[in-house]
């Protein structure tokens, strides 16, 4: 499983858990301005926006996960097994593979609004990276500070919706998981008051009592209703230190530890990591399921006139700050 959200203070922050039972073998790849990204149906694109974010790297190319841009916009892919189908190869249009669709827009798109215009023109097709590396079934997150949207495509074409609770986790179809809000829409930060019945002396026992029924479960639809119930909420002050203290908060609230989620016999899902990029200003921020510590890459202290890749692995494991 995996979940996405966006966070607004000063800066605009976007980030994401990815939750799964093996890494690829995950790093934070910086793609420069004038790096030559070659589409497999649509020729090389020589200068773009440059990108950072997570990826599994083949050679150099960064097969992204997630990621922002140099402008401010922010995308994440997510699980869609069972209804991501991709399209046929159409002349005349833009056909873009499932696993170039974070760089092309990224590279090409400032805002959201722009990523719609290019959205329109797109054919998203399942060409496999390799042999080895089938299209993964996906839908995706991307935002900017303005505003945030989700595109699915199934075998009915292509979707894109607008995404007012600034979530997204996995199955089921993103207009499900917004309609099944309605049922927690008496959930509150605030103290319940007795509305059951004048007649019994009901009382709160407990703090936090607002938001009984929230679910807790790691299922996706468990999850969106969670991480979108504290985001709505979440408040915190507007400097960098506290933006992603509280990002990473927001999407602990989702995170999965190993031994709760079996998807084979002894192997678990868990969060093998989670961002918080500032968008704003180019940082990828992250921690690990064995790495607490917040670990930084900074776009702009890369040569992002360059023309090849910078990819950092994962730092993992714990880094302990003794007091005495
Ligand atoms: C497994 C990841 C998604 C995690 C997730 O959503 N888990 C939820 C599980 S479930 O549905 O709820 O069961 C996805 C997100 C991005 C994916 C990667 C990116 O799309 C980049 C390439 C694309 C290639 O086609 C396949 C390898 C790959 C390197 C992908 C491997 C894998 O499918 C990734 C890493």
């Amino acid at each position: 499983m995996c979940t996405a959200a966006t966070y607004k203070t000063t800066d605009f922050y976007f980030g994401r858990t990815l939750d799964y039972e093996f890494s690829y073998g995950d790093e934070v790849a910086v793609l420069p301005r004038n790096y030559a990204l070659t589409f497999r149906h649509m020729g090389v694109l020589k200068a773009h926006y440059a990108i950072i974010g997570m990826a599994y790297v083949v050679g150099d190319y960064p097969l992204y996960y997630d990621g922002i841009n140099e402008k401010g916009l922010g995308m994440a892919g997510l699980n869609f097994v069972g209804n991501a189908v991709y399209q046929k190869i159409e002349e005349g249009r833009e056909n873009i593979a499932q696993f170039e669709f974070i760089p092309w827009i990224l590279a090409q798109c400032a805002s959201v609004c722009e990523a719609r215009e290019k959205l329109e023109k797109m054919n998203l097709v399942g060409t496999q990276f390799s042999e080895q590396l089938p299209a993964a079934q996906l839908h995706w997150m991307i935002a900017d500070e303005k505003e945030c949207i989700v595109v699915e495509c199934m075998a009915d074409g292509l979707h894109i919706y607008d995404n007012p609770a600034g979530v997204l986790t996995n199955n089921p179809p993103f207009p499900q998981q917004m309609f099944l809000l309605n049922q927690y829409m008496h959930l509150s930060p605030k103290q319940p008051v007795n509305a059951f019945s004048k007649q019994l002396p009901l009382e709160q026992y407990s703090r936090g009592m607002g938001a009984l029924g929230l679910p807790g479960d790691l299922s996706s639809a468990s999850r969106f209703a969670r991480v979108a119930f504290t985001r709505l909420h979440a408040m915190s002050g507007e400097s960098e230190k506290e933006s992603i203290s509280q990002f990473f908060h927001i999407l602990g609230s989702v995170d999965q530890q190993r031994g709760c989620c079996e998807v084979a016999d002894g192997k678990y899902e868990i969060t093998l990591y989670t961002s918080c990029c500032n968008a704003t200003k180019g940082i990828y921020y992250y921690t690990t399921y064995e790495n607490h510590q917040i670990t930084a890459v900074d776009m702009h202290r890369e040569n992002l006139d360059g023309e090849t890749l910078v990819h950092y692995p994962i730092v993992t494991g714990e880094h302990i700050l003794w007091q005495n």
